[in-house]
């Protein structure tokens, strides 16, 4: 099974804006969503945000400004081969301008104006408490299109 990351970089301190980038290519394309994809070997769930962050748009943050907020695991009965985990974080200091690159085109959201519609399903049970400052753990289950959710379970700590 494949490990990804996702990052969201957010400003304010309870959070107050949100960069998405609305994905161009591959798993999730024309979805908004956070920065991040595969761990590579040799990778740690860190080393991998920090490289991901970068690729995808342009901003450069440190190992130890990324805010460990939980791990997803999701699950997909109807093509397994899909099946992953997702490890959180949040960044709030960085170095650089976001800038759109082949992969995303990032764009800042007020936290009371995110594009849940626009984004993965199971989004809007989880991000609004991480943007909380509450790290997640748990399971989503994708119905038979790989898109709608048939169960969720979610822990907060
Ligand atoms: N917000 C959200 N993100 C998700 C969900 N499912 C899911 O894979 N992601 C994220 C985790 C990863 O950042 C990304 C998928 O990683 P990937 O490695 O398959 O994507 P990729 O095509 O960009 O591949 P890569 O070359 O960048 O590694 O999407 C979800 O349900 N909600």
């Amino acid at each position: 099974m494949r490990s990804t990351t996702l990052c969201l970089p957010v400003e304010g301190r309870p959070a107050e804006r949100i960069l998405l980038g609305m994905k161009k290519t591959g798993f999730g394309r024309g979805k908004y969503n956070g920065f991040g994809g595969k761990i590579e070997d040799g990778e740690t769930p860190v080393t991998a945000a920090v490289r991901e962050l970068k690729e995808e748009c342009g901003l450069i943050v440190r190992e130890e400004d990324l805010e460990d907020m939980g791990e997803l695991m999701f699950v997909f009965p109807e093509n397994p081969e899909l099946d992953h985990d997702v490890h959180l974080y949040i960044v709030r200091s960085w170095k650089g301008q976001p800038k759109e690159t082949p992969e995303m085109k990032p764009e800042w959201f007020a936290v009371t104006e995110i594009p849940y519609k626009e984004m993965w399903a199971d989004d809007s049970y989880w991000l609004p408490a991480v943007l909380k400052g509450k790290r997640v753990k748990g399971e989503v289950v994708f119905s038979a299109d790989n898109e709608e959710v048939d169960a969720i379970t979610i822990r907060t700590e």
